[in-house]
C-alpha cells in the first residue's frame, strides 16, 4: 500500500492496487506484487499484482463469458455507458493527472492532457457505437439479395505502453467496447495504475482471444505477430516512429518554431509521433536553428509534479540519449544545445539537446530518440528532402511546414507515412485516424475507421425459395 500517495488525491478511491477481473478488484492468485516507483524521485507509488498465467486465463475466461451479454446490447446502450466513462474521466481529470505524474513523472500539463485525450476517445466512440452500419449490395442474380452486417470480433487482448498509460488504453478499449467486444488489457509494468481500473493481462497465444491490439516497439510488435500466427488473429500494431519534421524556406518562422517545440516536447520526447529528424531548407536554416534553440532554452526539466516543469525525466531513455549524442559528436556534429545528463536532478534526467548539421550516418537520424535529442540536417531541394524523409524503415508521423499550398499537397502525398501534419506539430485527435505505414505497424485507431479493427464483416445472401438459383 502507498497511503501517503493516495491520501494526496481528492478521491483516494481512484488509486487501486489490483486487477479488475470479472467485475471485481482482485490480487494475483499467488498474492505476489511488484512495486511501482516514480522515475523522478524513485519514491514508492504503489504495489500491483504480479499476474501469472492463471490470472491471465481467469481474465480471458471472464471476458469470454461476458461477451454474449455485452454484444447483445444495442449500440445506443453501449454508447451511453461509454459516455459515462467520458464524464467520469473529465470530472476526475486532476486526480487522474496526479496518478499519471506519480507513476510516469510526466509534467502535470502533459498528464492532465492525457486524461482529457482519454476522455475524448470515450466520447468519440460513445457516438460511433450506435452507427456501426452495414450495407445492402445488389446481387448478380436478380432473385438474390446481399446483406452485409458488422459483428464484434470477440475477446480482444489490448497491450498499452508506459508513455501514455491511460490514453493509449482508452483509444483501444473505447473502440473495442463500442464495437461490442470484451477486452483483456495489459498495461506496461512501469506505469500500471490508470489501466488497473479496467482489465489487465492477455495472452497472444490464446485461441479465445480473437484480436490483439498493441502499442509499443517494432521489435515486440513483430514478436506478437509471430506468436499470433497459429491462431490467425486480427492485429492492430502501433509501433515505433522516426518522424521527419520538414521546414521549407517559405514557412512562417515563429509558428514553425512553436510547432517544432510542441512536437519535440510532448512527454519529454517520449512519444512515437514526436518529431525526430529535422530537415531544414538552407535559406531558413540559420534563422530556424537560432529560434528553436532559444525557445527550447525556455523549457524547464525536472520532477513533473512541480508546476513550473515542462519536461519530466526519461523513463528508460537516458542511455540511448547519451549514446546518440556520443555517436554524433564522434562524427563531427555540432551540439547547439544541451548534450549532458542532469545528474544533479536524479539518474533519469537529461538536458534538452539539439544537434546541428547532422546527416544520415548518425544514430540520431537512423533511430527514434525518445530522449529529447533533436537532430537537424540542411537540405536544398524538394526531391532531396522527400528522399531523406522516406529513408526510414518506419512510417508513422511526419510534419511539413510551408506557406505554399501546392507544395504542401505535393510533398504530403509523396511522404511514406501514415500521418502528415501540415503547419502543425499536433496530429493526435480522437476524430483523426491514427496509424502507420511500413514497419510502424498496421490498423487504424480513433476516428470512424478505428471501430473497423474490432469488427468482423458478415455477408448474408438470401435467395428466393421459389426461384431456382442457377450459376450464371
Ligand atoms: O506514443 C504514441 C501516440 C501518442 C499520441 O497519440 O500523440
Amino acid at each position: 500500500m502507498a497511503p501517503a500517495f493516495s491520501a494526496s488525491l481528492k478521491d483516494p478511491g481512484l488509486f487501486v492496487e489490483g486487477s479488475y477481473i470479472n467485475g471485481q478488484w482482485v490480487a494475483s492468485q499467488t498474492g505476489k506484487t511488484f512495486n511501482v516507483y516514480n522515475p523522478a524521485n524513485e519514491a514508492l507509488v504503489g504495489q500491483c499484482p504480479e499476474s501469472t498465467t492463471e490470472d491471465i486465463n481467469a481474465a480471458i475466461q471472464a471476458a469470454a463469458k461476458a461477451f454474449p451479454t455485452w454484444r447483445s446490447q444495442s449500440g445506443r446502450q453501449r454508447g451511453r455507458i461509454l459516455r459515462r466513462f467520458f464524464e467520469l474521466i473529465v470530472e476526475n481529470k486532476e486526480d487522474i493527472g496526479n496518478i499519471i505524474t506519480a507513476e510516469n513523472a510526466k509534467a502535470k500539463g502533459d498528464a492532465e492532457g492525457e486524461a482529457l485525450l482519454s476522455a475524448g476517445f470515450f466520447e468519440w466512440f460513445s457516438e460511433e457505437a450506435p452507427r456501426i452500419y452495414g450495407d445492402v449490395i445488389p446481387h448478380s442474380n436478380p432473385s438474390s439479395r446481399t446483406q452485409v452486417i458488422k459483428e464484434p470480433i470477440g475477446v480482444c487482448g489490448l497491450t498499452t505502453p508506459w508513455n501514455f498509460p491511460m490514453a493509449m488504453g482508452a483509444r483501444k478499449v473505447a473502440a473495442a467496447l463500442a464495437a461490442g467486444c470484451t477486452v483483456v488489457m495489459k498495461s506496461d509494468g512501469l506505469t500500471p495504475s490508470p489501466l488497473m481500473r479496467w482489465l489487465p493481462s492477455h495472452s497472444a497465444r490464446s485461441d479465445v482471444v480473437k484480436k490483439i491490439s498493441f502499442t509499443g516497439s517494432t521489435r515486440v510488435g513483430k514478436i506478437l505477430m509471430q506468436q499470433s500466427s497459429n491462431t490467425l488473429k486480427k492485429l492492430s500494431l502501433e509501433l515505433g516512429g522516426n518522424a521527419p519534421f520538414i521546414v521549407f524556406d517559405d514557412a512562417n518562422l515563429e509558428n514553425t518554431v512553436t510547432a517544432a517545440v510542441i512536437s519535440k516536447s510532448k512527454v519529454t520526447d517520449q512519444t512515437c509521433v514526436c518529431a525526430n529528424r529535422f530537415f531544414v531548407q538552407e535559406g531558413i536554416y540559420e534563422k530556424f536553428t537560432k529560434r528553436f534553440v532559444e525557445n527550447m532554452k525556455k523549457c524547464s526539466v525536472g520532477d513533473g509534479q512541480k508546476n513550473s516543469v515542462t519536461h519530466g525525466p526519461l523513463t528508460n531513455g537516458i542511455e540511448k540519449a547519451g549514446g546518440h549524442i556520443h555517436d554524433a559528436v564522434n562524427k563531427g556534429v555540432t551540439i547547439l544545445l544541451g548534450g549532458k545528463a542532469l545528474t544533479s536532478l536524479g539518474k533519469n534526467f537529461h538536458e534538452l539537446t539539439i544537434l546541428g548539421n547532422v546527416d544520415d550516418s548518425t544514430k540520431s537520424n537512423s533511430e527514434e530518440s525518445f530522449g529529447s535529442v533533436a537532430a537537424i540536417s540542411k537540405f536544398k531541394t524538394e526531391d532531396e528532402v522527400v528522399r531523406g524523409a522516406n529513408n526510414a524503415e518506419v512510417g508513422l508521423a511526419s510534419y511539413l511546414m510551408t506557406s505554399d499550398l501546392g507544395k504542401a499537397h505535393r510533398v504530403s502525398e509523396r511522404l511514406e507515412f501514415g500521418m502528415v501534419g501540415i503547419n502543425t506539430g499536433v496530429i493526435s485527435d480522437s476524430a483523426a485516424p491514427f496509424g502507420s505505414f511500413k514497419h510502424s505497424g498496421m490498423g487504424r485507431e480513433g476516428s470512424k475507421y478505428g471501430i473497423d479493427d474490432y469488427i468482423n464483416i458478415k455477408t448474408i445472401v438470401t435467395g428466393d425459395i421459389n426461384t431456382v438459383h442457377s450459376s450464371l
